[in-house]
């Protein structure tokens, strides 16, 4: 008859609604008690990673600098050796988030973190609101520092690193910059300001950054609008007085003011 056997397909997308991120910092301890020497948490790196993918901070004992990319923590020793470190390993802070960018702006030309930080700012829409940076990036130029583990009885952490903060310069590095923002207002709480690590494609050099430069980039921009803070539930951290930190001190350990 003729008839022309249509053949009909139907698909049917089930659509999936981006899972909206919960836009959240996940903290654990302050900067305040880091820097008043609360170098023991309770808490490990894959409990960490339950709360985000991306951050940074320190190991138990200070013993390096720590970053996180892709739910994998990358330890910077003061001997400048980069190691993946295992989830069962503990922190006293660190800060994660799940990293979804809002935007991605291209910067160019940084001389050095003062300029970059201005470049960022101007992307920043709400200096209120905590903010996160991913930028695979070509450093031209990087500075970082990192700190042998500390024994006990701990001392603060501005004299930890004003004695044996050690300094790593290097030119021509590829890799993962990972920055947070957090704004004055929560100073006692985490870094006021900019914070910087980084860690290379080759995963040999990282730490955290006191300075850098690069040619061109684009960076991902993460505003996020809450934060959740978990207090340690040690002894010491009970019994610290976290009250006797001044903001230039805070100040005076995160930039490079060689
Ligand atoms: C270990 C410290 O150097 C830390 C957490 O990276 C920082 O306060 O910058
Ligand atoms: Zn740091």
């Amino acid at each position: 008859d003729g008839q022309k056997n249509e053949q009909v397909t139907y698909s049917v997308g089930i659509v999936q609604e981006k899972s909206k991120k919960e836009n959240k910092l996940f903290q654990y301890s302050t900067i305040n008690a880091l820097m008043s020497g609360q170098y023991d948490g309770d808490i490990t790196l894959d409990e960490v990673k339950k709360h985000g993918d991306f951050g940074l901070g320190t190991l138990n004992g200070a013993d390096g600098e720590l970053t996180e990319i892709d739910s994998k923590f990358y330890r910077f020793d003061s001997k400048g050796k980069m190691t993946q470190v295992k989830g069962d390993l503990k922190t006293p802070f660190v800060v994660t988030t799940n990293f979804q960018a809002e935007k991605t702006a291209k910067i160019t030309n940084v001389a050095n973190t003062t300029e970059l930080t201005a470049k960022l700012l101007e992307q920043m829409d709400n200096k209120n609101n905590f903010y996160a940076f991913k930028m695979p990036v070509k450093l031209t130029y990087l500075k970082t520092r990192s700190e042998p583990k500390q024994e006990r009885p701990y001392r603060l952490l501005k004299d930890v690193l004003a004695e044996q903060q050690v300094e790593f310069e290097y030119k021509n590095v590829s890799g993962t910059f990972v920055g947070f923002y957090t704004p004055n207002y929560a100073a006692t709480i985490n870094v006021p300001g900019f914070h910087f690590h980084f860690v290379s494609d080759d995963k040999t050099i990282g730490g955290h950054i006191l300075n850098l430069a690069f040619d061109e980039a684009n960076v991902q921009i993460d505003p996020i609008t809450q934060f959740e803070v978990q207090l340690p539930q040690t002894k010491e951290f009970a019994e610290a007085d976290l009250t006797k930190i001044q903001l230039q001190d805070i100040i005076d350990v995160e930039g490079d003011h060689k």
